[in-house]
């Protein structure tokens, strides 16, 4: 008898039940099948019922009850005694959906076994999908990675890499196995998989990327997007007081940052002041109130961004509640943007990785939603494990997964590093505030057609660089990063850990201001700020260059006082205006960062010499001397092999 197992889309369920709900909430259900069914193809006239808590929140345990279903089950009595249970009490609560509607179009042929036990962090049509779209059982594994239904996969699946065929040329682990039924023993007994080599291997899959990605499900916007209104507490008195802004610009970049996000639009704003900023709830009772009242009067708001660097859980949960719409802080509509903006491989994991830390705070509201139905699951079959640590145990899983595949990218990176030092290529990193014009620079002074600058918060999200010519000729590299925010935990997001370090081992800083912001001293003191925590070599902070940008913005000429001419240097990247000072700057500064000398070397004609500096150092020019016997060379070269030449050709080469 062949067996099918059912792929569910609770989708519509969630929305008819729930409609404040976002559209994603529903894809971070972690469900229980207890038991797969029979049943023809296409056709679910015997489905069973599916209960859901109507309050099903996000991360909250579904059991799925087959029992109706005429099928053998295989699963030990004591799960199904449980489930029966579950089922008995949220069935109290809620309305029985019946998953015929919607079962079609999801439904999976021969995955499992009856018995079989799934556990997933995706809903049901995913795994559908992804099923047929891979064809295979092997593969199928990966797209739930970190997620107990991968060890499903995993333990059922038991091939060494060697016997391993294509799926396609194994119909066996398409079939139903025996073994499938002890997917809960090969969980082991401590719930803990081991994570071998041959799972290592599999995070090179391109589609891994995507997938672990797309799992973030948390920070997807609604269909239609959100209409926001943007809440921006100001502090006015006090220790917390914001010195060099005001409440009106905070809010200005509040706003910007919504209007960053396609298809969320900004209703009305609030410019609230609070003596009490580090409060449970920001704001002061009379204000919270007031403010509680301007937005549940607005029937269209459909979230709130409070632009505070980042709310714990248990703030957030409160405020949902006394709001009744979702809200969002700094680090969570950064994330948003993050992910709306992310190209590459590289940056998507960074982002799904951001989005860890701010999923684990919220373990705890999502378990004190499960206690709220009194009687919701708290535990999975076999184990005993609560469903704080089975969530624990997911985010981790998925978290180590994607460190690791950035350590892989990183290596990859590294490898191009150690190319340039090697080459000895000097690196310039510039950094800046989010949409001050870093790369508009980097394109100006490299050529490089391939970027692209963007009147936009956030647009380069990849750490980049790009080689460009410096007045002697010399090649340097320029280094694109992620712009800093203020009031956002930098630390948080690898993003910005992959941008640091760059910064970190460059030879020089170029700090790109956009001077006709009108936040612009606040916006310097900031990245001042995020660098002079990062621990740079001192060297680094000494000899940073500061470029004020968008000169041709300003009113008026605008003059760097004498003083500091060397450090400081007005530009606009746009038009081009004193770009070759900057570059001038740049090779002055770099000659010291990199013990790069600058000099003239009289060699004889005839002699290896000339091939040794071609080799070992940039020759800027060679002139013939007038006794036609020696050449002239203009060189850059390193110290260290400066001082190997000449002692190598001791008493033959003269420097002029
Ligand atoms: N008027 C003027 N606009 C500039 C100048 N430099 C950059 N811009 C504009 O500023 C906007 C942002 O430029 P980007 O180069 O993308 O800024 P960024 O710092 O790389 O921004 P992120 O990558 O988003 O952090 C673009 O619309 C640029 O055209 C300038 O010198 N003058
Ligand atoms: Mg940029």
């Amino acid at each position: 008898m062949k067996f099918h197992s059912l792929a569910l889309s609770l989708e519509p369920f969630f929305r008819s039940q729930c409609p404040s709900l976002m559209m994603t909430d529903w894809t971070r259900c972690c469900c229980k099948v207890i038991q797969s069914v029979t049943g023809s193809t296409g056709q679910h006239q015997n489905a069973p019922n599916v209960c859901i808590p109507s309050l099903a929140r996000p991360g909250h345990l579904l059991h799925f009850d087959f029992a109706q279903a005429s099928v053998p089950v295989k699963v030990n009595d004591e799960t199904v005694m449980r489930s029966k249970e579950n089922l008995w009490r949220v069935r109290n609560q809620t309305t029985d959906c019946r998953f015929t509607s919607v079962a079609r179009r999801c439904h999976l042929d021969n995955m499992t076994s009856a018995g079989q036990k799934l556990y997933a962090t995706l809903p049901f049509e995913r795994i559908a999908t992804n099923f047929k779209q891979r064809g295979g059982y092997l593969n199928c594994r990966q797209s739930f990675l970190g997620s107990p239904l991968s060890r499903c996969f995993h333990s059922s699946s038991r091939v060494s890499r060697k016997d391993r065929k294509h799926p396609k040329d194994r119909p066996d682990v398409l079939e139903s196995t025996e073994e499938g039924t002890d997917v809960a023993n090969d969980l082991g007994s401590d719930g803990t998989y081991s994570e071998d080599e041959e799972y290592d291997n599999e995070l090179d899959d391109e589609n891994l990327t995507d997938e672990l990605y797309e799992e973030q499900v948390t920070l997807v916007t609604p269909e239609g997007g959100h209409k926001v209104i943007v809440v921006q507490p100001n502090v006015k008195w006090g220790a917390k007081k914001q010195h060099l802004t005001t409440g009106e610009l905070m809010l200005a970049e509040s706003v910007a940052l919504v209007e960053t996000l396609p298809y969320w639009t900004v209703v009305d704003t609030v410019l609230m002041s609070t003596k009490t900023p580090d409060k449970k709830m920001i704001f002061g009772k009379g204000n919270f109130q007031t403010l509680t009242e301007k937005i549940q009067t607005m029937k269209e708001v459909t979230a709130v961004f409070l632009s505070v660097e980042a709310l714990t859980g248990r703030q957030q949960k409160e405020m949902e509640e006394a709001w009744g719409v979702p809200v969002f802080d700094r680090y969570t509509v950064v994330l948003q943007i993050f992910k709306d903006h992310a190209r590459t491989k590289e940056a998507k994991l960074q982002i799904a990785l951001a989005e860890i830390p701010y999923l684990k705070t919220r373990i705890s509201e999502e378990v004190a939603n499960l206690d709220q139905q009194r009687g919701g699951v708290r535990t999975r079959g076999g184990g005993g494990e609560t469903f704080r640590e089975l969530r624990r145990r997911v985010l981790r899983q998925k978290e180590t997964a994607i460190k690791k595949a950035l350590v892989r990218l990183k290596k990859k990176r590294d490898l191009l590093r150690l190319g340039r030092t090697r080459k000895e290529i000097p690196v310039v990193s510039v950094v800046g505030y989010t949409n001050s014009g870093k790369t508009t620079l980097i394109k100006a002074l490299t050529g490089e057609e391939r970027i692209q600058p963007q009147d936009q918060l956030f647009a380069t999200l990849d750490v980049t660089a790009h080689a460009g010519q410096l007045p002697s000729k010399m090649t340097a590299l320029y280094v694109d990063t992620v712009g800093f925010l203020s009031q956002l935990p930098h630390h948080l997001i690898a993003s910005f850990n992959a941008t640091l370090e760059d910064v970190r081992l460059s030879d020089l800083i170029v700090h790109i201001r956009d001077v006709s912001h009108p936040d612009t001293v606040n916006q310097k003191h900031n990245v001042l700020e995020v660098l002079n925590n990062l621990q740079l070599p001192q060297h680094l902070l000494d000899n940073m260059i500061e470029a004020n940008n968008k000169i041709d913005l300003l009113d008026g000429e605008s003059s760097v006082p004498e003083e500091d001419e060397d450090t400081v240097i007005n530009i606009s990247a746009l038009q081009g205006t004193g770009l070759d000072r900057l570059r001038e700057v740049v090779e002055e500064k770099l000659f010291v960062a990199t013990d790069t000398v600058m000099t003239t070397l009289r060699i004889p004609m005839a002699g290896p010499q000339l091939s040794q500096l071609y080799k070992n150092a940039t020759v800027q020019g060679v002139q013939v001397t007038e006794d036609a016997e020696h050449l002239d060379v203009d060189v850059i070269m390193g110290k260290a092999a400066f001082a190997k030449f000449m002692h190598a050709f001791k008493g033959k080469v003269r420097q002029l």
